[in-house]
């Protein structure tokens, strides 16, 4: 059974609300983060955002159909500080990315893409009993989008997750994913970033998540993002065109801000 969104003209972004009304809220996600729109906040300086993820807490990779996404045990994770007011644990991380480099990511900077955007996906496990609890509330999430741009080298963190794509080419698939992953290098050494209250990117596109985008990107090489390309949508049984069902973007373009505060902490 194939996803009833998608990334395609007749499934894309611009249908999403027809079967999921949520799409069409005042507090969406992504939005083009405009520079000159950002406020200062002391109170983000004197909490510094924080985080630990022990580099054995990936379990699994899966092709959603609309991406591949790698789950994490949250247990011993933790983000907290910055705009967060309760400590949030690791569900998940994942990638957006688009069929040619001057797109792909989902927050835009001043009308700038990147290339990608990595997002890892928190609850807030204080206040909640579970991930699917925490996605119903408007502080129930908090993810972190971290801009991909392209670089010469491969990404050797991001490697580790690469080599297992051609497991998971079909929608469906899934892998063991117990590799050792340094999350301080899939994060930029810069803490400087925007925040604002948004949803998530994809349907039901919730209004639970509490965003922070780091201002620096990191690298990805042109060959690891052609693997990301090579991803299908589709299941093995469902392709019947070698070339059907790639997911070569699965990007949502920016909402509009509105009247929402956008802060940042940092230059
Ligand atoms: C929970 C979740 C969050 C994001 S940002 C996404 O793309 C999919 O699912
Ligand atoms: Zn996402």
């Amino acid at each position: 059974m194939s996803l009833d969104w998608g990334y395609t003209d007749d499934n894309g972004p611009s249908t999403w609300a027809e079967k999921y009304p949520l799409a069409a809220g005042a507090r969406q996600s992504p939005v083009d983060i405009d520079t000159s729109k950002a406020t200062s906040d002391n109170s983000l300086v004197d909490r510094e955002i924080d985080w630990s993820y022990p580099s054995n807490c990936s379990y699994r990779i899966v092709n959603t159909g609309y991406g591949w996404r790698v789950d994490t045990y949250g247990d011993d994770t933790a983000l907290s500080g910055g705009p967060l007011s309760e400590v949030y644990k690791l569900e998940q991380f994942h990638c957006h990315w688009g069929a040619t480099n001057d797109e792909g990511s989902e927050h835009t900077v001043d009308g700038k893409s990147y290339a990608a955007e990595l997002h890892l996906v928190h609850w807030n496990s204080e206040k909640y009993s579970s991930f699917k609890e925490a996605a119903s509330q408007p502080d129930g999430l908090a993810v972190l989008g971290v801009f991909m741009e392209i670089g010469n080298a491969d990404n050797a963190e991001l490697e580790k997750i690469i080599s297992l794509i051609p497991k998971i080419i079909h929608k469906g698939q899934d892998s063991q994913a117990s590799f050792d992953l340094d999350f301080g290098s899939l994060l930029p050494e810069s803490k400087h970033y925007w925040t604002y209250l948004g949803s998530l990117t994809t349907p039901p596109c919730n209004e639970c998540v509490i965003w922070t985008v780091f201002k620096e990107p990191i690298t990805i090489s042109e060959r690891q993002l052609e693997v990301f390309r090579s991803l299908k949508s589709v299941g093995e049984e469902d392709a019947i065109e070698p070339e059907e069902g790639k997911l070569v973007k699965n990007y949502r373009p920016p909402l509009p801000l509105g009247n929402r505060v956008l802060r940042e902490c940092g230059p």
